[in-house]
């Protein structure tokens, strides 16, 4: 079996960690590494991982997966540098960060894989967008495929649609967790109990997704569906259309791609 490091052990490398046990990956297969010394001794003791410092924890790894912030990646990749083996795979998820600026800074023709995950991994629902590095075998791609998809569903895609990637799926859970507050303030609003509203939003959205992927109807379509005439729905709509949610929705994703595009350029 591979052996897996997670280094940085957040969100991202938390959904991973557990996202791989989930799937049946033996614990003694996964070495989980962090800065913050003592959470992470105590997250990997609740998981029945260990935890090393991170040069310790790729020395002994074949697929290396860094979860830290963009602007931790310098510090970690020279701490990493000299325990990373000629077949090992990196694999990144942080935003911003392209597959050049990881072989710039790992040994000469390292396995690099970039990779747009989101947070629903978490309950492996995610959507992870994959880039291949300029060293990665096939090999590397098909084992990082296979981690992936532990946890969601994988797309491969040329690196220059990474930005495009962190805007709509990366941060895309954002957006749809703001829309859903925001249904469930209104509910509350117009009097229903918070925990009533809440159930309401979350099953309507949950039913609304699926229908799109179970019809596979064009969202159009689906929208045409419920809006009678003159009824209430377009009543609503009209009132979006208003307050130019959709041109505010095409602006903010593309303020989350330029934001992208400046963290691979260092800020
Ligand atoms: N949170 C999200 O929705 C998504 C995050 N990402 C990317 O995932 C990466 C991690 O993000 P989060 O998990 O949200 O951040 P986080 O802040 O929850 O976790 C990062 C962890 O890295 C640790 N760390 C920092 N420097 C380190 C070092 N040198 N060695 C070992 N550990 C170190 C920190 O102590 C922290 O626990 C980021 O690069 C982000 O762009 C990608 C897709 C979605
Ligand atoms: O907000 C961020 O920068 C990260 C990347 C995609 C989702 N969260």
């Amino acid at each position: 079996m591979t052996r897996v490091a997670i280094l940085g052990a957040g969100v991202m490398g938390g959904a991973v960690l557990s996202a791989l046990l989930r799937s049946g990956r033996p614990p003694a297969d996964i070495v989980l590494s962090d800065r913050m010394v003592e959470p992470t001794r105590e997250l990997a003791q609740q998981h029945g991982v260990v935890s090393a410092p991170a040069a310790e924890a790729a020395q002994h790894a074949d697929i290396v997966v860094l979860a830290v912030k963009p602007q931790d990646m310098p510090d970690l990749l020279a701490t990493i540098h000299a325990s990373i083996g000629t077949e090992t795979l990196v694999i990144s998820v942080a935003a911003g960060i392209s597959t050049e600026y990881l072989e710039n800074r790992l040994p000469a023709n390292t396995g690099v894989v970039r990779v747009m995950p989101n947070t629903p991994a978490q309950v492996d629902q995610g959507m992870s967008i994959l880039s291949a590095g300029r060293h990665c075998t096939p090999k590397h791609l098909a084992q990082a495929e296979e981690l992936l998809a532990t946890f969601g569903r994988v797309l491969i895609l040329d690196e220059k649609h990474q930005h495009a990637a962190t805007a709509i799926s990366g941060s895309g859970p954002a957006y749809i967790f703001y829309v859903t507050e925001a249904m469930i303030e209104a509910g509350v609003l117009l009097g229903l109990p918070r925990q009533t509203a809440t159930e309401m939003v979350v099953q309507t959205l949950y039913g609304a997704a699926t229908m799109i992927r179970e019809t596979g109807e064009h969202p159009s379509i689906l929208r045409e569906q419920v809006s009678s005439p003159g009824g209430t729905s377009v009543a609503a709509l009209r009132q979006l259309e208003d307050h130019k949610v959709r041109a505010a929705f095409l602006t903010a994703i593309e303020a989350a791609a330029r934001r992208s595009q400046e963290l691979s350029e260092g800020d």
